[in-house]
Parts: C-alpha cells; sequence; structure tokens
C-alpha cells in the first residue's frame, strides 16, 4: 500500500463520512467493507435485502456497517417522492421512480445522499461505468458555477520518478467520450483541483497529443491547443501547459527538448487526455503493465462525491476510492 492512500486513510478517519455501497451482489463490496470498518475509515451502508447481504458476507464481519433494506425502510417513501419532486420536469411518475430506485440500488443511493442521510457513494465493481454515474448525473448534478462533471483517477507508480514522486492524476479516463476544446479546458482545471484536494502538492498540468507544441498538425492537435488557451485565459494562476506528448509532459530531459520554455514539459503531475480513447486505455496500459495502483474513476465537478470504480478493481481499491471518497465530502 502507497503513502498516498495511507495518508488519504488518516485524513478520512480525521472526520468520519457516512458512505453507501449499493453493490450487495458483489463479494468485493463485503471484503472492502470490512477493512473499511476494521481500519475506521468511514461509516458505511450497505444497501441490500437480507438475502443479498448473507450470500455475500459471509464469513467477514461487516457488523458496524448499517444495512438497509430498499424495499421495507422506512425512508425508501420519502426518497420516491424526492425522486419525482427532482425529475418532475422530465415526466416521472411516482411508479416509474418505484420501478427505477428499487430494481437499480445506485439510483437509490444517490437520493439517500440528495437526501442529505448520506456524504457519498462508491459503487461500479459490477456494473458499468455508465450504469453508474447516470443516476449521479441525474439526481446529484454538478456544482455550482461547474457546467460538467468529469472523472480522473489517481495513478501511483511504483518506483517512478516522474510526477509526484510517482503519484498522478490522469483526466478524464471514465467519462466524456469526446470532449470538445471548452470542455477539455474545464477537465484540465478539475483535474489541477483534483490534484490539490488529494495530494496536497501543487498541479502541474498537461493537456496530452500525439504533437508537442506544434510538431504534428492535424484537427486533433488543433482542438488541444484551443483548450490549453481557453484553460489559461480561465485560470492563469494555474501551471498548465500543451499541446505535450506523453514524454515530453514527464521526462524532463525530453521536455527541455521538445518544449523548451514551457514551466510544465518535463514535470507534470496532472495528465489531461485528449479523448476518452486515449484516457481510459493509457490509465489501464499504466496500471496492468507499470503495476500501478489506479484509484477511480472518481467524479470531479460533482455537487456530492458519487464515485465508480473499474469491474476490474480488487476490494482494496474499493477501500481506496471510499477513503477518497471521504476526503472529497470532507471538502464540500
Ligand atoms: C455517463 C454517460 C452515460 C452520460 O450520458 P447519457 O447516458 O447519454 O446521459 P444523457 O446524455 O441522457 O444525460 C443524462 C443526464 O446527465 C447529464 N449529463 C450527461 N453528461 C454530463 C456531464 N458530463 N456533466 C454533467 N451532466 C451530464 C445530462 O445533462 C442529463 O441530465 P438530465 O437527464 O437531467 O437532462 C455517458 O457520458 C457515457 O456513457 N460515458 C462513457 C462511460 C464509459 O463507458 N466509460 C468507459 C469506462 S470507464
Ligand atoms: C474505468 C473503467 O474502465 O471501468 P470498466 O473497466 O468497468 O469498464
Amino acid at each position: 500500500m502507497s503513502s498516498f492512500i495511507e495518508k488519504i486513510k488518516e485524513r478520512a478517519k480525521q472526520d468520519k463520512k457516512t458512505i453507501v455501497l449499493p453493490e450487495s451482489m458483489d463479494r468485493r463490496t463485503f471484503e472492502a467493507a470490512a477493512q473499511v470498518l476494521k481500519e475506521d475509515i468511514a461509516n458505511l451502508i450497505i444497501i441490500g435485502t437480507e438475502e443479498e447481504i448473507a450470500k455475500n458476507s459471509e464469513g467477514l464481519d461487516i457488523s458496524k456497517a448499517k444495512i438497509i433494506n430498499p424495499f421495507t425502510y422506512e425512508k425508501t417513501e420519502d426518497y420516491l417522492n424526492l425522486f419525482v419532486e427532482l425529475r418532475k420536469n422530465k415526466g416521472l411518475t411516482y411508479e416509474d421512480a418505484k420501478k427505477t430506485a428499487l430494481g437499480d440500488y445506485m439510483y437509490y443511493a444517490c437520493l439517500m445522499v440528495k437526501a442529505g442521510d448520506a456524504d457519498g457513494v462508491v459503487s461500479g465493481a459490477c456494473h458499468s461505468t455508465a450504469n453508474t454515474l447516470r443516476p449521479s448525473l441525474q439526481i446529484i448534478k454538478t456544482k455550482p458555477g461547474v457546467k460538467l462533471v468529469s472523472s480522473f483517477f489517481v495513478m501511483v507508480v511504483p518506483n517512478c520518478e516522474y510526477g509526484e514522486n510517482g503519484v498522478f492524476v490522469f483526466a478524464d479516463c471514465g467519462l466524456e467520450q469526446n470532449p470538445d476544446s471548452e470542455k477539455l479546458a474545464a477537465i484540465a482545471q478539475c483535474a489541477a483541483e483534483s490534484f490539490e484536494l488529494l495530494v496536497e502538492k501543487e498541479p502541474r498540468v498537461a493537456l496530452l497529443s500525439h504533437s508537442s507544441m506544434g510538431s504534428a498538425k492535424h484537427a486533433d492537435v488543433d482542438k488541444v491547443v484551443e483548450a490549453v488557451r481557453i484553460a489559461k485565459e480561465n485560470a492563469p494562476e494555474l501551471k498548465l501547459d500543451g499541446e505535450l506528448q506523453l514524454d515530453a509532459a514527464i521526462v524532463p530531459s525530453v521536455g527541455a527538448s521538445k518544449a523548451p520554455n514551457s514551466p510544465v514539459a518535463g514535470k507534470a503531475n496532472v495528465l489531461v487526455f485528449p479523448d476518452l480513447d486515449a484516457g481510459n486505455i493509457g490509465y489501464k496500459l499504466v496500471q496492468r503493465l507499470a503495476k500501478a495502483e489506479a484509484y477511480g474513476p472518481v467524479t470531479q465537478g460533482i455537487a456530492m462525491p458519487i464515485n465508480d470504480l473499474s469491474r476490474g478493481c480488487s476490494a482494496e481499491d474499493i477501500v481506496g476510492v471510499v477513503a477518497i471518497t471521504c476526503v472529497q465530502a470532507q471538502a464540500k
């Protein structure tokens, strides 16, 4: 376990938050829950029926978790009414709300957070990102002043001198499929804030491309160049630059040769990918080939922390994302 995640766990313990785990159909949820409770990182609510809980938690101590059966819980009616109220402009009926929230615990979990009964949600070990994040986009929405929810991974690369001693934020690797320049600029600014909150160091943001400072010509490059312009205009105080190839962004000698005047080249610790193909493939390459810890997709720009996981995650990854969710909730 890296010192990054140990520090995050310590921060989570200082002001304990309540996190909902809706995936009672997956054994890893309970393995993670037992660990979170043993280490006293967070208060946990697990959503599920008695059968689901019993089947998947056998042999694990989750006695300190609050178990909520949505079919019998006394507040379910309030949550359903809240759902109807929030989505009335979309024509959501009570019957549809009931079917949706009881048929998909992610909706139920988001409603609990929206109602103020929990501080965050972690899910996605056995649900796709689209199905995990759609309920949060519909119910929790963006935080004030932010137009876009996006996502990032905290990557902790072992034996790595690049980034912040091997710690990076990679964005967006989970949500926005083909961001235009304006969205890319927003992702970069949010990623810088996420880095500052979680890593507690100054972010140095590189907007990645297959080109460094004009070395290639293509509309895809132009998109990144324009994103850099917008981000610099919106946040002139940020250390942010591009367009940069990955080696120019993180390797000091290559940065000095390909982008000699850049304040970020060779030193970037926040990597912003031009689209979701690059971001998702990029994080999985680093996770699997460099054996990096990969925590996410963590959301940014959302009003309350509702975070996703890869279906390839381990129970330990879930524990890490729960701790990160607590630290985000402390900052709300
Ligand atoms: C997350 C995702 C499902 C949302 O798109 P969608 O299902 O088509 O959702 P919609 O466009 O119908 O939007 C649903 C709601 O979310 C909102 N929304 C969608 N994307 C948003 C964003 N990035 N930020 C803020 N709100 C957003 C919409 O405005 C809409 O709100 P409304 O229903 O209140 O009007 C989609 O972006 C997606 O599939 N992303 C890729 C996920 C993925 O497969 N990742 C790879 C593995 S990690
Ligand atoms: C983040 C991600 O790629 O999720 P999954 O592996 O579940 O598709």
